[in-house]
């Protein structure tokens, strides 16, 4: 369904080049939720930009259903990190939730219902008439979430959405996106700097190389799909995967390159890890910090699919 072909991106400006990303091919079948980690700079706030449409790749290309993307489908929508600059101050909760259906011309019937429907979805039905200021961050968030759900995305794409959070609201947080794929079966592809989350979340783990970045491995996550903060995270077979991927981001950062050879479906036992084997390997950037480009376009509309 969505089909990233040969991508490359290079910044230019103030007499030198920067290659964000070399060459990066893979596809998502409807449906599916995978999760993209790599490490800090390797371009993964550059792709997501590239797959909304946001930014042209140098070269390379994203199709949706076979058809080039050349600016924001109207089909997709995306949440960025940022909830505090994402949502309007001066509207309400639900003037949030209600932006893009107005810019979409939905009847006013069909906007109520669909904003109804998603602030329940995400647990803020009482919320609508208050104002983005008047929550907290893990609020805000749900706001930015229902917003781009209104929307009937049929491609969600996530920016480290819950990179501001505190523990215990991102993993409600985390749950609430699982929940809300399978309900409304969306194509997700959610960025994240969180190994255990990604694996957590994901159907597929998408490691990517540092730069110059290519697609490191892209990993099968076998687990079952009712997942469950406590027994899918203490699970051999979670520990087993998060180890692996690990490992991948620690051969990317090294230099390692390229595919690890595993394949898609590889993951599996090969790696011989144990239960133990990823202890405390919880972010991709090990120490690194926040890192990356907060572009002009990062603004407040880019949420919910078009500006
Ligand atoms: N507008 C820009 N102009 C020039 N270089 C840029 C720009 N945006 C990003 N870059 C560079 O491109 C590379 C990839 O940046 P990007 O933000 O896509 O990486 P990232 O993987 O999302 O980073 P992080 O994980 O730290 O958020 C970095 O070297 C960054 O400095």
């Amino acid at each position: 369904m969505l089909d990233v072909d040969g991508l490359r991106k290079t910044y230019s400006g103030r007499g030198r080049e920067v290659e964000a990303v070399r060459d990066l091919t893979f596809r998502l079948g409807e449906g599916e939720l995978a999760c993209l980690v790599g490490p800090s700079g390797c371009g993964k706030t550059t792709l997501l930009k590239c797959v909304s449409g946001l930014m042209r790749p140098t070269a390379g290309s994203v199709a949706l259903d076979g058809r080039p993307v050349t600016g924001p489908p109207p089909d997709m929508a995306v949440v960025f990190q940022e909830y505090g600059r994402s949502l309007f101050p001066w509207l309400t909760v639900r003037g949030n939730v209600e932006l893009p259906l107005k810019e979409k011309r939905l009847p006013k019937p069909r906007r109520r219902e669909l904003v109804d429907g998603a602030l329940e979805a995400v647990g803020l039905g009482h919320a609508g008439s208050q104002h983005p200021w008047e929550l907290s961050g893990g609020m805000q968030q749900r706001v930015a979430i229902a917003r781009a759900i209104a929307y009937e995305p049929r491609v969600l794409l996530m920016d480290e959405p819950f990179a501001a959070v505190d523990a215990q609201t991102r993993a409600d947080l985390e749950d609430l996106i699982r929940g809300l794929w399978q309900r409304f079966s969306m194509t997700v592809l959610f960025v994240t700097h969180d190994i255990d989350e990604a694996v957590y979340l994901g159907q597929r783990v998408i490691v990517l190389s540092a730069s110059p970045t290519v697609v490191q491995d892209d990993v099968s996550v076998d687990l079952p799909d009712e997942r469950d903060q406590l027994t899918t995270r203490s699970a051999p077979r979670f520990a087993e995967l998060r180890a692996h991927v690990y490992r991948e981001i620690q051969n990317a950062k090294n230099g390692g390159g390229g595919p690890s050879g595993t394949g898609a479906t590889g993951t599996g036992g090969a790696e011989g890890s144990g239960a133990d084997g990823g202890g405390g390997a919880g972010d991709a950037e090990g120490a690194d910090g926040e890192g990356g480009a907060d572009g002009p376009d990062r603004a407040p509309t880019a949420t919910g699919g078009r500006r």
